[in-house]
């Protein structure tokens, strides 16, 4: 059994960003076998979760296509992935929320139960991937399971014109889960780094 019964997370897709590395493009429509990145997120982490949502800003409608609820920022101006979690945070109606990137569609099958394990066994109100690269711990904090109730926080921290996801989360308790294959968080920042997703 898991450490936080499937159902009461709510997994929110973030596919929110300008995409200006690969063009301006709209990152989580892109294809990747077949199928848009989003929807391979969403393919991935639907067994991990009890509900889904995604975070978009453009293109609502082919989001929408993908059949859960769409949510764009509430804050203008692209200001970051802090702006996705916020949006998530207001329409989630379960205990937890859990985010992972539109660009990293390999990531771990066991994410959300390992992050909800370390959640409860250090009674921390965020946890957050990280993995290991030469020898330096490097965290992956857009892959986040956070409790609901950080949305007061979150809210207040946007308010005051805080952008940055590591100061936010560094003012709660905060578990940090190491994962030992770091190609599984590889993500496609450019067009050729999704070239490199295809297999050859
Ligand atoms: N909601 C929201 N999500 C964002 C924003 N900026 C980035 N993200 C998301 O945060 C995650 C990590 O961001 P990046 O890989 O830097 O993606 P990006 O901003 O689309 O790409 P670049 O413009 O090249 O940095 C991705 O899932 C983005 O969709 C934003 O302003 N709002
Ligand atoms: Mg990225």
């Amino acid at each position: 059994m898991s450490a936080i019964p499937t159902e009461q997370i709510t997994g929110l897709i973030l596919a929110g960003g300008r995409g200006s590395r690969m063009g301006g493009v709209d990152k989580g429509l892109q294809n990747h076998l077949g199928l848009p990145l989003a929807m391979q997120a969403l393919l991935r982490l639907q067994p991990q979760v009890g509900a889904l949502m995604i975070n978009a800003n453009r293109n609502l409608a082919a989001y929408e296509s993908m059949g859960v609820p769409v949510w764009p920022d509430a804050l203008a101006d692209y200001p970051g992935p802090l702006a996705g979690f916020l949006a998530g945070l207001e329409r989630c109606e379960t205990p937890y929320l859990v985010t992972v990137p539109c660009d990293t569609p390999n990531f771990p099958v066991d994410l959300v139960e390992r992050l909800a394990a370390a959640l409860v066994a250090e009674d921390a109100e965020i946890a957050m991937a990280a993995t290991r690269e030469d020898g330096q711990l490097q965290v992956q904090p857009v892959f986040c399971l956070m409790a609901t109730t950080l949305l007061e926080s979150l809210v207040a921290f946007t308010q005051g014109g805080q952008r940055k996801i590591d100061r936010w989360t560094g003012q709660h308790r905060c578990a940090t889960v190491v994962f030992d294959d770091a190609d599984a968080f590889f993500n496609a920042n450019t067009l050729d780094e999704l070239q490199r997703l295809q297999p050859r």
